[in-house]
């Protein structure tokens, strides 16, 4: 359908832009952070810029609060905006019941603190990242660089004890580095393969000391809208328990696909 996107961009970018319909003016956004939520950020500031819309955006990196901006998009801090409408944010997983995995992009700490301070959670996604059980998509857990290879071994026990499969951790790098995240926190990677019991693994990987927070977002995402190759779009709504599809039309002359990285 489009010779400019990948059918995996085509996707993204459908499920970005029927986000777009939940937005109205004056509200309190989270802007998410990802390849997913940047098509929505770029979005918005296309609606923001044309329609003259009065949005305030909280965003949840570094680096979407650099897009917003260069979208013109007005940007404040959580605490400026205090609680928000809405926040739409890619994933890395989701489970039938809208459980995810988040953190693939390494900012699962100010994603979860941004989504939970929401009326509304929307999670945007290609249709990959839909699974019945989490966990073949590494479980980030953020934890503080102080001691982390004590609490990466605590972490290692706790999956023991708890009798998760697949107990192997590694250590998140950055070239040769460990990776540093916007709060400068370390991110240790659980491969789990499967993840049994994710309401109890988010509670007891909490009480580690040296764990900042871990990427189950768990009861958090209200709404998924799956993108599809064709520019289809599934949106699941968890409190209707409602499915309904529709079909995203685009042009490849429009400006967004002009300004691409
Ligand atoms: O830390 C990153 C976020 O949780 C992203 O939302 C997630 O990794 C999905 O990113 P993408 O849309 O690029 O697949």
């Amino acid at each position: 359908m489009s010779d400019t996107l990948s059918p995996i961009d085509t996707a993204k970018f459908v499920a970005a832009r029927k986000a777009l319909d939940y937005v109205e003016d004056g509200m309190k956004l989270g802007l998410g952070t990802g390849s997913t939520a940047a098509w929505m950020v770029r979005l918005l500031g296309d609606m923001v810029r044309e329609e003259g819309l009065n949005i305030i955006g909280v965003p949840t990196s570094s680096r979407t609060a650099e897009l917003a901006r260069q979208q013109g998009i007005r940007v404040v801090s959580l605490d400026e905006a205090k609680w928000l409408d809405l926040t739409i944010d890619g994933a890395d997983e989701f489970d039938p019941e809208l459980n995810l995995i988040k953190g693939g992009g390494g900012a699962l700490l100010q994603e979860k603190i941004v989504a939970t301070a929401s009326d509304q959670m929307i999670v945007i996604s290609d249709v990959s990242k839909r699974v019945e059980t989490l966990g073949h998509f590494p479980l980030p857990v953020e934890v503080i660089p102080f001691g982390w290879q004590t609490t990466k071994a605590l972490v290692e026990e706790t999956l023991v004890a708890m009798d998760v499969l697949g107990q192997q951790s590694t250590l998140r790098m950055s070239g040769d580095a460990a990776y540093v995240s916007d709060e400068g926190n370390h991110i240790i990677d659980l491969h789990l393969q499967r993840i049994g019991n994710a309401r109890q693994l988010a509670l007891v990987l909490n009480q580690i000391p040296g764990v900042v927070e871990n990427g189950l977002f768990i009861d958090i995402c209200d709404k998924v809208i799956i993108g599809h190759g064709d520019g289809r779009v599934t949106v699941r709504d968890i409190i209707s328990g409602e499915e309904s599809e529709d079909q995203v039309e685009f042009e490849e002359s429009e400006n967004i696909f002009a300004d691409l990285d």
